[in-house]
């Protein structure tokens, strides 16, 4: 896809990941729909955005994604008012093995329903213009035992397998809307500063892995990852991007099904 003029929205994209993937398409000539349920951050990633890539081309609405009128308000507005959307990142997510509810609310259920609404938004039977979705997961999506982070690695694969699902061929005819997944292993944001009240008494593995790994992937790399996905020509779908410290970026090969 090339990005000048194209329309993106975002989820989580007051801070982390969400922040630095705006950026990275607003600099290649997209606009940008920020959508964050932090008013204060969110506000000032809006405003910084528009400072530097002028106040047409962003905007920041405040949004619960888990609240299903604000999230499908929020596509409403960004739609109407950028004129329609090219690309969806459905990022948003947290960690949080106490309030797991909420962790499931938020990184599966509310990427299900990203994920419906931008093919509504995008889909060409609806007199969209096509596009593509990238579903944030994680490499977690991908292990099979991570034992410190039960709800949080259900989460993700589910994302995995929604991606994989909805970016199947028989979809992307109907739609001409592309869908694929980011898995990214431990990257310096601020979701792995994990507590005892967010993940129980066994928080101290997330340190203890991202020490044995070797450290932690730059924000900048994960960014590299995601501009590969969206730039791509191939009409790539149903991909599964890793994106880790030992291997660098790559494509999680999958046997015919
Ligand atoms: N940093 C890491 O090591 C990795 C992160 N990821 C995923 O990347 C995505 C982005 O996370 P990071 O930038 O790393 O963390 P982060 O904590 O810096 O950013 C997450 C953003 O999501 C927002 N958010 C949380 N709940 C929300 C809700 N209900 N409605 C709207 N916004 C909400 C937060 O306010 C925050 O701005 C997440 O899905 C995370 O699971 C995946 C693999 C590794
Ligand atoms: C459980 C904390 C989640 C924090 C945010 C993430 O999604 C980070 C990635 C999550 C889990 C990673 C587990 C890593 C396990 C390793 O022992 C190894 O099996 C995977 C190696 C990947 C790499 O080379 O980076």
């Amino acid at each position: 896809m090339v990005l000048q003029g194209k329309v993106a929205l975002i989820t989580g994209a007051a801070q982390g990941l969400g922040k630095a993937f705006s950026q990275a398409l607003l600099r290649r000539g997209a606009r940008v729909v920020l959508l964050d349920m932090k008013h204060v951050e969110g506000q000032q990633t809006g405003q910084e955005m528009a400072d530097k890539f002028g106040p047409e081309n962003s905007t920041f609405i405040q949004c619960d994604v888990t609240a299903k009128e604000q999230l499908d308000s929020a596509f409403n507005k960004a739609s109407s008012q950028f004129g329609g959307l090219d690309l969806v990142v459905n990022n948003a997510g947290i960690l949080d093995e106490v309030q797991w509810e909420r962790c499931l609310a938020v990184n599966l259920e509310a990427v299900i329903r990203g994920t419906y609404n931008g093919l509504n938004h995008m889909s060409t039977q609806n007199g969209g213009r096509g596009g593509h979705i990238i579903n944030v997961a994680s490499i977690a999506g991908l292990l099979s035992s991570i034992p410190a982070a039960p709800v949080y690695t259900t989460s993700k694969h589910g994302v995995v397998a929604l991606s994989r699902c909805m970016g199947h061929a028989m979809h992307y005819k109907r739609h001409g809307v592309r869908v694929n997944a980011l898995c990214p292993s431990f990257t310096d944001t601020d979701i792995i500063h994990v507590t005892e009240d967010s993940m129980g008494k066994d928080f101290w593995m997330v340190p203890k892995t991202v020490q044995k790994l070797g450290g932690l992937l730059p924000v900048s790399t994960v960014v590299e990852g995601f501009l590969q996905l969206v730039e791509d020509d191939t009409q790539l779908t149903g991909a599964v991007m890793r994106v880790t410290l030992a291997k660098g970026i790559d494509y999680k090969q999958y046997r015919e099904e």
